[in-house]
C-alpha cells in the first residue's frame, strides 16, 4: 500500500500540489485523472522520487520514501510522460542500461526482451537508434524498459499516448496481467473510457487538490446510468464542488 500524507509541491510561486492525502492499494490498477495542469505528473514524479515534495510524506508499505529511496526505487518500473529520452542509444542499449541498473540476470533479461519486443513488434528495430523512432515506437521502448525488472509497482504517466490501437490493447492487457499477479499499476490518463475500463480505484485531481479518491465501481453505482466521462466532467465543474467535498470527506 502506498500512502500520501499532506503532500505539497511548489514550483516557485506555483502551488502544483496543495496537500494531497490519499491511499493507493496494492494489487489494483489505480488511475490519476485530471485536466491539464491538475498535478498528475507532479504526483507521479513524487512517487518515483524524480521530484521531491516541498512538504508531506509518502509511505510505501509503511516505509517513508525520504528514508528508503533507493530500496523503494528498485521496486518501481516507471514510464515517464515523454518517451524522448536516451535518444542517442539503440533500443537494445537502453534496455541493457536498465537491466544493469536493476542487476538483472543475463538470461532473464534476454528472455524478457525477447517476449516484450515481440509482443510490441519492435524486435526487428531493436538495434536502431531511438532517435530514428516514431513517438509510438519510443513509447514502446520505454514501456519495455519499465517492465524488464518485473517490478512490484508499475507507474506510467499517460502511457497510451501515441500508441497504435494494437500496442494500446497489448499494454492494457499487460497492465491487467500485472495486477493479476498481485502487483500494483498506477497510471495517469486523459482517456476516460480507458480509466473506466481498466481502473479499480481512482484519484481525481483539480488544480492540485483531490476531489475524489475511491473505487470506480462505487462512483458508477452512485451515478446510475452515467459513464465515468459524464461523472468526471460534472465533478470537475465548479457547480458540483460542494457535493464533491462531501464525498472526499466520506473517504
Ligand atoms: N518544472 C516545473 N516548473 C514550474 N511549474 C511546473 C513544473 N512542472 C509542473 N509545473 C506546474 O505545476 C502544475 C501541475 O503540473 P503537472 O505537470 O503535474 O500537471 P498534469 O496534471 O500532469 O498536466 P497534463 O495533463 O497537462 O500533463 C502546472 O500548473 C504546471 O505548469
Amino acid at each position: 500500500m502506498i500512502v500520501l500524507e499532506n503532500v505539497k509541491k511548489r514550483y516557485g510561486t506555483k502551488e502544483a500540489l496543495k496537500g494531497l492525502s490519499l491511499t493507493i492499494p496494492e494489487g489494483k490498477i489505480f488511475g490519476f485523472l485530471g485536466h491539464n495542469g491538475a498535478g498528475k505528473s507532479t504526483t507521479i514524479k513524487s512517487l518515483v522520487s524524480i521530484t521531491m515534495p516541498t512538504s508531506g510524506d509518502i509511505y510505501f508499505d509503511g516505509k517513508n520514501l525520504k528514508e528508503h529511496r533507493l530500496e523503494i526505487k528498485k521496486r518501481i518500473g516507471y514510464v515517464p510522460d515523454t518517451p524522448n529520452i536516451f535518444l542517442q542509444l539503440t533500443a537494445m542499449e537502453y534496455w541493457n542500461l536498465i537491466a544493469a541498473a536493476f542487476d538483472l540476470e543475463e538470461t532473464e533479461k534476454d528472455k524478457q526482451i525477447q517476449v516484450l519486443a515481440n509482443l510490441f513488434e519492435i524486435n526487428a528495430q531493436k538495434h536502431n537508434q531511438i532517435d530514428s523512432f516514431s513517438h509510438g515506437m519510443r513509447q514502446k521502448v520505454i514501456v519495455i524498459g519499465a517492465l524488464l525488472s518485473n517490478p512490484d509497482i508499475w507507474i506510467l504517466d499517460e502511457p497510451l499516448q501515441g500508441l497504435d490501437p494494437q500496442a494500446a490493447y497489448d499494454l492494457k492487457h499487460l497492465m491487467k496481467q500485472h495486477v493479476e499477479q498481485g502487483k500494483t499499476v498506477i497510471f495517469s490518463t486523459h482517456i476516460l473510457d480507458t480509466a473506466e475500463q481498466l481502473c479499480d480505484e481512482l484519484a481525481i485531481l483539480k488544480q492540485g487538490e483531490l476531489i475524489y479518491n475511491g473505487s470506480v465501481s462505487e462512483l458508477l453505482e452512485k451515478h446510475p446510468g452515467q459513464s465515468l466521462e459524464t461523472i468526471y466532467l460534472s465533478m470537475i465543474g465548479s457547480k458540483q464542488e460542494e457535493e464533491i467535498g462531501g464525498r472526499v470527506d466520506e473517504q
